[in-house]
């Protein structure tokens, strides 16, 4: 399929995967995956091990030549920028880095690729803060280092979109915060930040939107606080003096389940919402100390979502070898 050859105005610093697939030999790591990605949000790219965040996010930049479909960076495919640092920065492999030049001379080397000056090579060793360790040697940088190297090397051409695999890895809490907030605020900069994580709960604090494949196909494309409504569990947590009253009133109901444990004063309900519980109440003069709707964690969201995924693999996909499905 062909790209257009001149971005449109609403292609600025969007990321669009159009009908993406990967094989490997006999396996499809991706499979006919399109999304966009749009500018001003921080975007999670969610999923569970092997689930083909990594080589989608190749994919995206050339790394890796998709077997089908095709993914384009404001506008055009990333071969066909003629100065792409400007256009995305990506950190795929943070490891990558196995040089014996220092932090700073890496950064001053890529930079020259470009024309980058080398006061911006300062402004990022200063925004990353590496500044203590710049001048050694990045070989031998622990994996946080080598992330934060990474990550200024992906923001060294002040580009408006950013492709970040896993850059949480590897960082202590003060590390793990300097990036959420770091994320923020090139999004809230109007930029394009897609960011991939099997961390949840990190995700959550983190990105606005979600993106979330699993066995290389896309399961959900919708913001955090929609994800985590869809699959919140629409259970309420009931504490009364007259918990006995209740459940009975409560059972009564068509479609209303509830669980109670004898002697205790707390119901945990389903099939009727938190107003609908307390009218009930009220109407039989029966007094309520807790009515709480129980929100599902985005990590019980997640946990439920790829599960599906993997079932529907499994039943679907017959010709797959055994571990693949176990997987
Ligand atoms: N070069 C390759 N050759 C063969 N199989 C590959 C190759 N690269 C990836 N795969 C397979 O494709 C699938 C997707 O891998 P990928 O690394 O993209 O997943 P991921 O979601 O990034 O996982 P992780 O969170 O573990 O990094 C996996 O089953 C992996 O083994």
């Amino acid at each position: 399929m062909d790209c257009p050859d001149s971005p449109s105005p609403e292609d600025h610093a969007m990321i669009e995967a159009v009908g993406l697939s990967k094989r490997y030999g006999p396996k499809t790591a991706v499979h006919d995956l399109s999304f966009t990605v749009r500018p001003g949000a921080v975007t999670g790219f969610l999923g569970p091990n092997g689930a083909g965040k990594s080589t989608t996010m190749r994919m995206l930049v050339g790394l890796d030549t998709p077997s089908s479909g095709h993914a384009t960076l404001n506008g055009r495919r990333y071969a066909d920028h003629a100065a792409p640092l400007h256009e995305v920065g990506a950190m795929l492999e943070a490891r990558a880095v196995h040089t014996g030049r220092s932090a700073f001379n890496h950064l001053l080397a890529l930079a020259a690729t470009h024309g980058i000056p080398r006061r911006r090579v300062e402004e990022v060793v200063d925004l990353v803060g590496l500044r203590q360790v710049a001048r050694k040697r990045a070989g031998g940088f622990s994996l946080g280092m080598g992330q934060r190297l990474g990550i200024a090397s992906a923001l060294l051409g002040d580009p408006a979109t950013l492709i970040l695999d896993e850059p949480v890895n590897g960082l202590d809490p003060e590390g793990i915060l300097w990036i959420r907030n770091l994320l923020k605020s090139l999004a809230a900069e109007g930029r394009t930040v897609l960011v991939s994580s099997h961390l949840m709960s990190e995700m959550a604090l983190t990105a606005e939107h979600l993106i979330v494949i699993g066995r290389g196909r896309l399961i959900a494309d919708t913001s955090v606080e929609e994800f985590t409504r869809q699959a919140s569990s629409g259970k309420v947590h009931v504490r009364t003096p007259d918990a006995e009253r209740l459940g009975k009133l409560l059972r009564d109901l068509p479609g209303v389940e509830v669980a109670a444990e004898q002697g205790t004063e707390v119901l945990e309900v389903s099939g009727a919402d938190g107003e609908r519980i307390g009218r009930l109440a009220a109407e039989h003069g029966l007094v309520l100390f807790e009515l709480t709707p129980q929100q599902a964690s985005l990590e019980e969201a997640f946990m439920e979502l790829t599960r599906d995924a993997v079932e529907y693999e499994a039943t679907v996909t017959t010709t797959a070898p055994a571990q693949e499905v176990a997987a």
